[in-house]
């Protein structure tokens, strides 16, 4: 057995923990996939490395309509994809022998572990390790439904199918997320046919209604979506390609063909992979590993002594800043176990890089009227079309728009939904106007906002709120 004074699992965010403050001190860090994990290999780079050329295929398309005429004459997908992981992959290896050769005091296991005692834990080839201090940093996975036929070569996850041999004429997306919602805009914009199948009537149904239910418009409008569908079967058509049979809202059947199908229907935490059940660590219903405001582990909601976790196995937010944060508070923790810093959830925001682009923090609408009945305040609402500020207007932008909520009283911001050009850019001042206490009132007239700049339409919704209710 080989004692350490931390061993990590997972080389994503866990990877981050390793500070010159460890200097002098024994590390194992231990991965079983992919050195640098989910972001950095299959996860927001690559795919933020497809979008940003997606979309200068997409302004071929959309530039006609303003008289400049682009022609999109080719998409060289090997060059695309190579260029992408070229990258990528020297990075993951830049990373991995760092770790692995270069750092005296740090041993890089790259083997599957799990828990044996509370620090202890056992490699698959059966090495034994000890540690005063664990850290679970081992994420999530791609779930892929029990459908028959999602085990041909054909069928992908997020995993795979950003480095097809060849790009697909055809591509069926099952799921309606996250994942579903940037791939449909990264293959189509590169010129695949994509259909999506939505078990339910809208797209991206974790979001406030106004972007669920407009995104769904602009998707349909993009691809061919079909909602309130559910695929019951994928079948070879021996030539390649493949049949899904899909089921309809009143029951008809549909079929589709495709040569690809990507399975895009949520991520599960990786606990199952560390044993964290097997030695009594607290689970969530959906297999997060437990956690306090500290990032400790629980076991029957006391804290395990010197045993933490963060990230994808145990937030409720499966996003890499989410990590990060997580990762930033555990680095502090276990080097300070008298003055442990608390995780922030408070405000947590997300963009999804689809078209149009979409970006999201605090309470949705309906969250915020419920809040609002149940503390006896005001909620006010404010949606700013982009095509009503000048720079919105000089894109002839039809589809974009912020939406704000914020309390009566006290003009504290509640939530922000954008959906546009820039969204992602635009919301952080909403962000840090939400993280700093800064009301909508100040927040609107206490400062410059540059004219004719895009940012006009965040200013414009935080001057027009309004109660929903009376429209005052
Ligand atoms: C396609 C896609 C796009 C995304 N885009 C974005 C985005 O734009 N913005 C954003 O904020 N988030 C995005 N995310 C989410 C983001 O990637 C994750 O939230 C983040 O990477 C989680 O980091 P982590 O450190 O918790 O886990 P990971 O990075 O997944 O690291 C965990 C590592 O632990 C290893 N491991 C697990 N179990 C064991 C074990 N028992 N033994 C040894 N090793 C083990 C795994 O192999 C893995 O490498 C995206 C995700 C996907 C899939
Ligand atoms: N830009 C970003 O920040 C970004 C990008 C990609 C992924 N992510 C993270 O990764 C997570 C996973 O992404 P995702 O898109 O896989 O998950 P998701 O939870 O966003 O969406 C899953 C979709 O699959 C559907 N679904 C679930 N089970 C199904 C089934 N059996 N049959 C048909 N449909 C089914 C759901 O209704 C939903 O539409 C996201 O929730 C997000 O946290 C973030």
């Amino acid at each position: 057995m080989t004692h350490y004074d931390l061993a990590i699992i997972g080389s994503g965010s866990g990877n981050t923990l390793i500070t010159p403050e460890w200097d002098g001190k024994k590390i194992a860090i231990i991965e079983g996939g992919t050195f640098g994990g989910t972001c950095l290999n299959v996860g927001c780079i690559p795919t933020k490395m497809f979008v940003y050329p997606a979309e200068l295929a997409r302004a071929a398309t959309d530039a006609g309509r303003l008289g400049v005429d682009v022609q999109l004459t080719g998409v060289r997908w090997e060059a695309l994809r190579d260029r992408i992981f070229t990258r990528i992959d020297s990075i993951s290896e830049a990373g991995r022998t760092y770790r692995g050769a270069e750092l005296e005091d740090v041993d890089l296991y790259e083997e599957e572990v799990r828990f044996t005692g509370d620090r202890t834990l056992k490699t698959a080839s059966g090495e034994v390790i000890s540690a005063d201090q664990v850290v679970i940093a081992a994420g999530s996975r791609a779930v892929v439904p029990d459908i028959p036929g999602l085990d041909l070569p054909q069928v992908h996850t997020s995993d795979t199918v950003m480095r097809l041999t060849e790009q697909p004429r055809r591509m069926l997306i099952i799921g309606g997320g996250y994942i579903a919602a940037e791939f449909a805009h990264i293959f189509s914009s590169l010129g695949t046919d994509v259909t999506l199948a939505v078990r339910s009537e809208f797209m991206l149904r974790s979001l406030d209604d106004t972007v669920s239910e407009q995104f769904t418009e602009s998707a349909r409008a993009q691809w061919k979506l079909l909602t309130g569908h559910q695929v019951s079967r994928v079948s070879s058509n021996g030539d390649g390609s493949v049949t899904a049979d899909l089921a309809g809202p009143d029951g008809t059947a549909l079929q589709v063909e495709a040569d690809v199908v990507l399975v895009a229907t949520g991520r599960k935490p990786n606990s199952d992979r560390t044993g964290a059940a097997e030695v009594g660590f607290d689970l969530a219903e959906d297999g997060r590993v437990e956690v306090d405001v500290f990032q400790r582990v629980l076991r029957r909601g006391q804290p395990v002594e010197g045993v933490w976790a963060l990230g994808d196995v145990s937030s409720p937010f499966q996003l890499k800043h989410v990590a990060n944060h997580e990762a930033r508070v555990v680095t502090h923790n276990l080097l300070h176990p008298d003055a442990l810093h608390a995780s922030d959830h408070r405000y947590v925001p997300a963009a999804v890089f689809t078209r149009p682009q979409i970006a999201t923090v605090g309470l949705t609408e309906e969250q915020a009227l419920e809040r609002a009945e149940r503390t006896g305040s005001k909620a006010l609402v404010a949606v700013q079309q982009y095509g009503s500020t000048a720079y919105g207007w000089a894109m002839e932008d039809t589809t974009g728009f912020v939406k704000l909520i914020a309390e009566e009283d006290t003009g504290t911001i509640l939530g922000a939904h954008i959906m546009g050009q820039d969204a992602s850019n635009l919301i952080q001042p909403v962000i840090q106007a939400m993280h700093f206490g800064l009301d909508a009132f100040t927040m609107a007239r206490g400062q410059y906002w540059i004219h004719p700049a895009l940012t006009e339409v965040v200013e414009n919704a935080l001057l027009s709120l309004k109660t929903p209710s009376t429209g005052g």
